[in-house]
């Protein structure tokens, strides 16, 4: 509860699962918060959609609940920040505010064969993998919003020829609650972030631009694309009908990026790591983008207003939380997610079996994308508590992985792992995790760290925090685990796994 006097940083977190609002003070501790899921639709294998106009309701509820709950009303509240799930592809248009199609969301992989097609590079010097790459930091990949931008202008009827007459928008989550809670249609604001814009497989890594000559070999008219800003100054006001007139916004971050400034990893060498729907581990590598052979991803930390651009170093895994998920509407093995934990600990171990969720493909990495899931070391000992065990286990074994693939791209090993997150509530994962990776799992106090990633954004933007520093000062440690395995076992343990993970490849044709 609040004395009146105060003001406050309001962030929305619009996540894969479920939509947050999140007040912070300035101290960065949460005043009140709301949060609501949203509708998964599974319309064939493989295909994830969302529905934004859903999204949107559900972002105002939520607004609305958080000040309700916080005995706020919104002249107290000072800025606005906005973070997302990104590459979530969504295409409206712009005189009715209709999308055009529900939102095809990260984990979608239906552009399998359209990355195919670009990957061969229609005969031209260099493939277009390695130009992709070059250009935007990033693999090929159905998991970037390019390929979902295409696919939707190719199956709408006429969406080609409005798309290039500037008819239609194409946004990330971010563009599009912007746009919405700037007015849409009457005078609505369209724009994302460089971290946003990072992954779409469309902007230049180096100068921060939309990619002409990458925007036409994936056949996206860059007329539908927002203005490129950065991920902390005023872009705009709220409208009066959005709950929060003229209440500033002043901060996007794509998710992973708001989590990377919410746990303040500002220098170099810095990092987090967010075990939500997937789990995200970013690297801050400074000034200048690091180009990586590894499996991770070359992309943006954050850019705060006419400041250098800061990079990171991301290894992204699709499927860590929404196992949980697919245990427990799928399976039925568990009635909520916090069940894993009970039954994973009813059992010694894993019992000897091994799950790879490899539902989306394997992301970081592997970047296999023709790689499904697989449980493998099955026996008739095998009950659903191994099952649950095992499945909590695969989010350490995949985040191992990533860890492996920064320490050997840095000059220096990883001495502890700073976590966050919705799964981090879960201990016997936090100290598996430890114990995989052999160094300390260290959990903030606030593990709403992507939403006040986004709120200090903002916050920086507005005068409501001065620096960086005041925002390392807020950081304080809530809890940790060490490790507890020893080392042969850690071997062996990973050797398994990585034998199992190969058991996923090769299986889509
Ligand atoms: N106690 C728990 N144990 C394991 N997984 C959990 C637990 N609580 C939540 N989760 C998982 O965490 C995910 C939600 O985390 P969150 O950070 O809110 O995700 P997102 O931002 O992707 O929507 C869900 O996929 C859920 O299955
Ligand atoms: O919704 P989250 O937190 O799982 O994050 C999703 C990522 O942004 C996808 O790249």
């Amino acid at each position: 509860m609040s004395s009146p006097a105060q003001t406050y940083v309001l962030s929305i977190d619009q996540g894969t699962t479920s939509t947050r609002a999140v007040v912070f003070d300035h101290a960065g501790q949460t005043v009140a918060s709301a949060q609501k899921e949203h509708t998964q639709h599974f319309p064939r294998a493989g295909w994830v959609e969302h529905d934004v106009v859903e999204i949107w309701a559900n972002t105002r509820e939520v607004i609305t609940e958080a000040l309700c709950r916080g005995e706020l009303n919104s002249s107290q509240i000072t800025s606005l920040g906005i973070t997302n799930q990104r590459e979530t592809t969504v295409i409206w248009d712009g005189a009715t505010g209709e999308p055009i199609h529900r939102a095809i969301v990260w984990q979608d992989t239906r552009t399998q064969s359209l990355c195919d097609e670009l990957a061969t590079g229609n005969g031209a010097d260099e493939p277009d993998t390695e130009r992709f790459k070059e250009r935007t930091g990033l693999p090929l990949a159905t998991y970037f919003s390019g390929p979902k931008i295409r696919w939707i202008l190719d199956h709408v009827d006429g969406a080609h020829q409005r798309a290039a007459a500037g008819e239609l928008l194409f946004g990330t989550i971010d563009t599009w609650l912007v746009w919405n809670l700037t007015g849409g249609v009457s005078g609505g604001v369209h724009v994302t972030d460089v971290t946003n814009a990072s992954r779409t497989l469309l902007m230049n890594i180096d100068t921060l631009d939309w990619n002409k000559d990458v925007c036409d070999a994936m056949g996206v008219p860059v007329e539908v694309l927002p203005r490129i800003a950065s991920s902390s100054e005023v872009y705009a006001e709220c409208s009066q009908e959005s709950g929060l007139p003229g209440v500033p916004i002043a901060g996007i971050l794509g998710d992973q990026h708001a989590a990377t400034v919410g746990q303040a990893c500002f220098g170099p060498g810095q990092g987090k790591n967010t075990y939500g729907t997937g789990n995200f581990m970013l690297i801050n590598t400074g000034h200048e983008p690091v180009r990586n052979d590894k499996g991770l991803l070359t992309t943006l930390a954050y850019q705060f207003g006419d400041q250098k651009p800061v990079y990171a170093l991301e290894g992204s895994i699709a499927v860590t939380g929404s196992l949980i998920q697919w245990l427990r509407d799928n399976l039925g093995i568990i009635s909520e997610a916090a069940e894993s934990e009970t039954r994973a600990a009813r059992v010694q171990d894993h019992g000897g079996a091994y799950v790879v969720p490899a539902f989306s493909g394997l992301f970081a990495p592997h970047w296999r994308s023709e790689a499904r899931g697989v449980f493998v070391g099955l026996t008739s000992f095998v009950n659903a508590d191994h099952i649950c065990r095992a499945s909590l286990e695969s989010v350490a074994f995949q985040s191992a992985e990533v860890v492996e693939a920064m320490n050997a791209s840095a000059p220096e090993d990883l001495t502890e792992l700073k976590v966050d997150g919705g799964m981090v509530v879960n201990d016997l994962l936090m100290q598996f995790q430890a114990d995989i990776l052999g160094v300390d799992v260290v959990r903030p106090e606030v593990i709403e760290t992507t939403a006040l990633g986004a709120a200090y954004a903002a916050g920086l933007a507005t005068g409501y925090w001065k620096s960086t520093a005041e925002l390392v000062e807020n950081w304080t440690e809530g809890q940790r685990w060490s490790p507890r395995m020893d080392k042969s076992e850690r071997a062996q343990r990973l050797s398994e796994w990585k034998k199992a993970v190969t058991r996923a490849f090769d299986w889509v044709e």
